[in-house]
């Protein structure tokens, strides 16, 4: 699992430690992994140009230190400082004393300069990078220099992944102590680049469970069902789906694609594509509806392709098993609804659907990911995956950690990779799961099996995707 922590709770985890520690540790110790990080992205330190970016705080220092280290190396390190009376007085007499300089020429040192540590902003940083930095940060992201982020790409913010303004984009990011929320979250995380921790001995001091925690394959092959000897189709689950029109016969077909590869022991399709469904599963049991007469299931799906139909919606949330609500069912929403069923709902909407629910606009909710998610599951008292760039995954109870899908990949944005995506996390909640689970394991399912349908950069169909969903199940239970 990576856990992420804001700003706040890790300035406290950093007050405790450093108090039991000489002073000037922890700097020392982030600037030593800052400078090895460094060293490997440059394969040859002795000669090498690093320019570092000092802003007027710690950040700044780390950039500082790391800079002392490199020029001790052999390196040729040059300091553009900010705001050069409030630059880390420590960290500029260490880079003194190890032959390193300050720039004359910011600009003709960042020309041809083989590396920029960008130590503007880290967790201090407020809004988008300040005018006077701005030229500095296009002059190094035109250079042909290989940019590492201290801490934090500067100009986006900490906690929440909002980018308000211009920021500096890296090729690497190297962060301290823990993951900061904006790291894993767009638009900040495509600022990141690859991002690497650095332990400086945070971890007995930080909350646990954190805000944000992103899942990795150890955790998903812990939560996935496995029949047991006692299974039979029932007793693994049965996923109800409530898909497709006479409009939209293929959301239905790709939603049971996907329910088919999630674990439960049976999919019950109900609705009017019941004959394109069939054709493509014949093991798919099928019933013209109403579902509450199509017999038994251990969850529902409803939405994909179904057009305009509230009545089924509703009678689907009357029902006392989990419900997963995407695509057309979001839309006749009520979340007084939602919020008096006695089982789990699991929404999920797209930006645009997120956005209809709570009524902003969806460039609000693409520039605010972590807030909007955080602000439907409070409203509609459910579990919600808000599926995009980055997919997030938030409980009803505010303290449960949201989880970000880190195996993503543009390549699923395809028409019909949602409904797949639906079907497969219905499934999971049939056989077992909770809604936060069955969510998250969905996710990380269907994006790795994205880029393994995708290979080098192939466009795949949401079929492809659906087929790849059984191999990347077996790679997430044995990998290598
Ligand atoms: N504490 C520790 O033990 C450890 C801390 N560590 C490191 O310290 C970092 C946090 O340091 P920090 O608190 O000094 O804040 P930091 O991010 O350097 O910047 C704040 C300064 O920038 C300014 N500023 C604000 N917004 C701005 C903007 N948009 N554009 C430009 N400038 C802006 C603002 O100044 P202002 O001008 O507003 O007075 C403020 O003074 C952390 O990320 C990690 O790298 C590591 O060494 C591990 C041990
Ligand atoms: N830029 C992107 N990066 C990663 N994943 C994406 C991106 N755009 C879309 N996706 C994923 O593709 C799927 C698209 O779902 P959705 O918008 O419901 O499409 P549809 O309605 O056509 O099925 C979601 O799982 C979403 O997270
Ligand atoms: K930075």
């Amino acid at each position: 699992m990576r856990s992420a922590h804001h700003a706040e709770t890790v300035r406290h985890a950093e007050a405790e430690l450093m108090a039991r520690l000489p002073e000037g540790t922890l700097m020392r110790r982030a600037a030593a992994g800052l400078a090895a990080v460094c060293a490997d992205l440059l394969g040859r330190v002795y000669g090498a140009r690093v320019v570092l970016l000092v802003g007027s705080g710690d950040n700044g220092g780390d950039a500082l230190y790391a800079g002392a280290l490199l020029a001790r190396r052999g390196a040729g390190v040059s300091a553009v400082p900010l705001a050069p009376g409030r630059t880390h007085a420590g960290g500029l007499a260490a880079l003194t004393g190890a032959g390193g300089r300050v720039a004359d020429d910011p600009f003709a040192v960042l020309a041809t300069a083989d590396l920029v540590l960008d130590g503007i902003t880290g967790i201090g940083g407020r809004g988008g990078l300040r005018p006077d930095a701005v030229p500095l940060a296009r002059a190094a992201r035109g250079s042909d220099a290989v940019i590492v982020a201290v801490d934090l790409p500067s100009g986006t913010e900490a906690d929440s992944g909002e980018v308000r303004g211009e920021a500096l984009r890296a090729d690497a990011t190297v962060t301290f102590g823990t993951y900061k929320p904006g790291l894993l979250i767009d638009p900040a995380h495509t600022y990141a680049g690859t991002v690497r921790l650095v332990d400086i001995g945070l971890g007995p001091y930080l909350p646990d469970p954190p805000p944000l925690e992103a899942l990795q394959h150890q955790d998903v092959a812990r939560l996935l069902p496995e029949p047991s000897g006692e299974s039979d189709k029932y007793r693994r689950g049965v996923v109800g789906i409530v898909a497709g029109s006479a409009r939209y016969p293929g959301a239905a077909v790709l939603a049971v694609a996907g329910a088919l590869r999630g674990g439960a022991g049976a999919v019950r399709y109900v609705g009017h594509a019941a004959d394109a469904v069939i054709a493509r599963f014949p093991e798919a049991l099928v019933h013209s509806g109403p579902p509450a007469r199509a017999g038994q299931v251990q969850a529902w799906v409803v939405g994909p392709g179904l057009g305009d139909d509230p009545d089924v919606v509703r009678e689907v949330l009357e029902s006392r098993v989990p419900v997963l609500v995407d695509a057309d069912g979001l839309r006749p929403l009520d979340p007084a609804t939602v919020r008096d069923r006695g089982a789990a709902t699991l929404l999920t909407p797209h930006a645009g659907e997120a956005a209809a629910l709570l009524g902003v606009s969806r460039g609000r909710v693409e520039a605010a990911r972590l807030a909007s998610v955080r602000e439907l599951a409070a409203r509609f008292g459910a579990t919600v995956l808000l599926k995009g760039s980055t997919t997030l995954v938030a409980s009803p109870d505010g303290s449960v950690p949201v989880r970000v899908n880190p195996m993503g990949t543009p390549w699923l944005a395809t028409a019909g990779s949602g409904d797949v995506l639906s079907g497969l996390a219905g499934s999971l909640l049939a056989a077992g799961l909770g809604a936060a689970d069955a969510g998250a394991v969905a996710a990380y399912l269907h994006g790795l099996a994205g880029r393994d349908a995708a290979g080098r950069g192939v466009p795949v169909t949401s079929f492809e995707v659906a087929d790849a969903v059984g191999g990347a199940w077996g790679r997430v239970r044995s990998p290598g």
